[in-house]
């Protein structure tokens, strides 16, 4: 029996840079992303990505705008992860690191994909360009993609 898991995942945008986090500990450990996590129980997926942003960044986020839906299978294991991606211009405060995470700003043209998750190589440029998509992904273990779906949609 199959069960979805709900995550979030934010980026932060200014000017033509990105901010990503280092990945200390936990889930993707030793690589780049956006920032996010589980959401919990008596939240709402904004709720959920605005506090993963704060608890993991320091900034405080406003308006978020949904820009993608992620689903990520593993091979052999029942629950798919449900991500749903954000994106902000709007923020306040100063990036600080975390017990998760260490904040840096990338320009665009830089982005560390060898340090990230094998998928973000795919549905960045999607994103850069200002597009909103949806995407399927099968993992074999936690770095090979067996096979995906991505498109490009009007409304998430
Ligand atoms: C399987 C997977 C999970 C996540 C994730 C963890 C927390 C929020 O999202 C990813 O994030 C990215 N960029 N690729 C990802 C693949």
């Amino acid at each position: 029996m199959t069960t979805r898991k709900l995550l979030s995942l934010v980026f932060v945008r200014e000017a033509s840079k990105i901010l990503l986090g280092y990945k200390k500990r936990g889930f993707g450990q030793g690589w780049w992303n956006g920032f996010g996590g589980k959401v919990e129980k008596g939240e709402t997926i904004m709720q959920g990505a605005l506090r993963e942003l704060t608890e993991e960044s320091g900034l405080i986020g406003d308006s978020l705008e949904e820009i993608g839906l992620l689903t990520f299978e593993f091979e052999g294991d029942p629950v798919l992860l449900e991500v749903h991606v954000f994106s902000t211009t709007k923020f306040s405060g100063k990036p600080e690191e975390t017990e998760e995470m260490r904040p840096a700003w990338f320009d665009i043209q830089d982005i560390p994909f060898k340090k990230m998750w094998s998928d973000d190589v795919l549905w960045f440029p999607l994103m850069l360009k200002g597009s909103k998509f949806k995407g399927y992904f099968l993992f074999k273990g936690l770095h090979d993609i067996l096979k995906y779906k991505l498109d490009e949609v009007d409304k998430i």
